[in-house]
């Protein structure tokens, strides 16, 4: 026996976002998002995959609530379509596209699960991009109108609220790298653009407060970790930039007021600035309630002269990969977490996102998916070990609850614990689901078993 057990008062959940599980695309008068158009651009994602039905989850959510009752989950995460909300991202209200959130959150809390909602999970208005999108400081101020109206809608039904899901995927890895949506490579834009995502997430914090909207407010940043290869200051140097471009880039304005100067001096000799204004600073400092942290990977590095632009290499020193071909490597998620309470201090944290892609298929009405089991329990023993070691964890939510569009990887790549048959929909529980089920119902699990 090597029981790994959890504070009673930890909350259990799972995670899933609006664009990868819900369709109805073009229904009920939601608007196009940049995922509408970058998904039916040829060659963005693969295999041609769109969200266009995803998993249906916009029919079928009380078939998935049900699933989560289930599950035992006392939280779950999702996200509201902004252009279901706002067809333009801004002016008009899409009626039914309030209603359905309303039907939802009341059919999740009816089942006793709280609902935990990110207000941007990637998918912007189509209209609000035609106009330069997160580039625009005017999308700040229609973020923030359209935060305060699901604030005052959902006051007392919702009371866990996330701003902005991963702003360095939206900011870098969609306007730098241009993997993902609008797939745009502009170092300058990408880092406008992260200070945008940051101002728009502390003006909806404003608007929070001064609306007294009951419950907490917080934002998911992503983070990875990066073990230097050898203790030459060359290799840990490399490691901390590659690690502040996810982490102190998009922590330290929220918790410290400023962006770190390590990360400011490199990029200004990557010819890029910020464009500042005065008071912004002060509206991204605010105290938030809690922090989300989505954790997946991470990978040894060491310095190497234009590797990328941090000259940085991420070496392959044997360990297991998933499905997706990330580096399994759950040390990193304690080192990451503690990194964060040593830096920033025992903000709340939720675990918005931790999980794995892996691809087994149904058979005989079964998916033995033993190694997303093994990946959650060694990333699980790395969590407790972060909270005996004082990181003030608050809850564990899994990427995903059901498998949906992973991106660019469109349904080539699975994260749920339950199965999703793309061509009939039809909804299985992997083994995944049952352990997890029995660890939440004990709040422990046994690391040989
Ligand atoms: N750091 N530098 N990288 C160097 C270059 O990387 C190239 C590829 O990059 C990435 C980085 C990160 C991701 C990613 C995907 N998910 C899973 C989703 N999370 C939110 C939820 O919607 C899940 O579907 N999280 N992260 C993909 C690709």
């Amino acid at each position: 026996m090597a029981i790994m057990e959890f504070p009673k008062d930890m909350k259990w959940g799972a995670a899933t976002a609006a664009y990868q599980i819900e369709g109805a695309a073009f229904k009920d008068g939601k608007g196009l998002s940049i995922w509408d158009t970058f998904s039916h651009t040829p060659g963005k994602v693969l295999n041609g995959d769109n969200g266009d039905v995803a998993i249906d989850s916009y029919h079928r959510y009380e078939e998935d609530i049900q699933l989560m009752k289930e599950l035992g989950i006392d939280t779950y995460r999702f996200s509201v379509s902004w252009p279901r909300i706002f067809p333009d991202g801004s002016g008009e209200i899409n009626q039914k596209g309030l209603e359905f959130y309303h039907n939802f959150v009341d059919a999740l809390l009816a089942n006793g699960i709280e609902p935990m909602c990110t207000l941007y999970h990637w998918d912007l208005p189509q209209t609000l991009q035609d106009t330069g999108g997160w580039g625009n400081r005017e999308t700040v101020d229609a973020f923030a109108d359209y935060a305060e109206l699901m604030f005052k809608e959902f006051n007392g039904k919702i009371k866990n609220w996330i701003t902005i899901n991963e702003p360095w995927c939206v900011s870098f890895l969609s306007n730098f790298i241009g993997i993902h949506a609008p797939g745009k490579q502009d170092l300058q834009l990408a880092t406008t653009i992260s200070h945008h995502l940051l101002l728009a997430h502390g003006k909806a914090v404003t608007r929070f407060r001064e609306s007294a909207i009951e419950g907490g407010i917080g934002y998911a940043p992503n983070v990875e970790w990066l073990e230097p290869f050898s203790n030459k200051q060359e290799d840990i140097d490399a490691c901390n930039r590659g690690m502040g471009f996810l982490m102190e880039w998009f922590f330290d304005p929220v918790f410290k007021g400023s962006y770190p100067k390590f990360m400011i001096d490199w990029f200004e000799k990557k010819g890029v600035t910020l464009q500042i204004e005065e008071g912004d600073m002060e509206i991204i400092n605010q105290p938030i309630d809690f922090l989300g942290i989505n954790y997946y990977t991470g990978s040894v590095g060491r310095y190497k002269k234009d590797e990328d632009l941090f000259d940085l290499e991420r070496i392959d020193i044997g360990f297991e990969k998933t499905d997706f071909d990330w580096f399994i490597y759950p040390e990193g998620f304690y080192r990451v977490l503690t990194k964060i309470k040593d830096q920033y201090g025992a903000v709340p944290i939720y675990i918005t996102e931790n999980g794995a892609c892996y691809n087994d298929e149904v058979e005989n009405g079964r998916v033995r998916d033993q190694r997303r089991i093994e990946y959650l329990k060694q990333h699980l023993t790395a969590l407790k070990r972060s909270i005996d070691y004082g990181v003030n964890i608050k809850g564990y939510l899994t990427w995903s609850l059901l498998d949906n569009f992973e991106w660019a990887e469109g349904y080539d790549k699975r994260f749920g614990i339950i199965h999703v048959d793309f061509n009939t929909l039809e909804r299985t529980k992997k083994d995944s689901y049952y352990w997890y089920k029995q660890t939440i119902s004990n709040g422990w699990f046994d690391m040989f078993y």
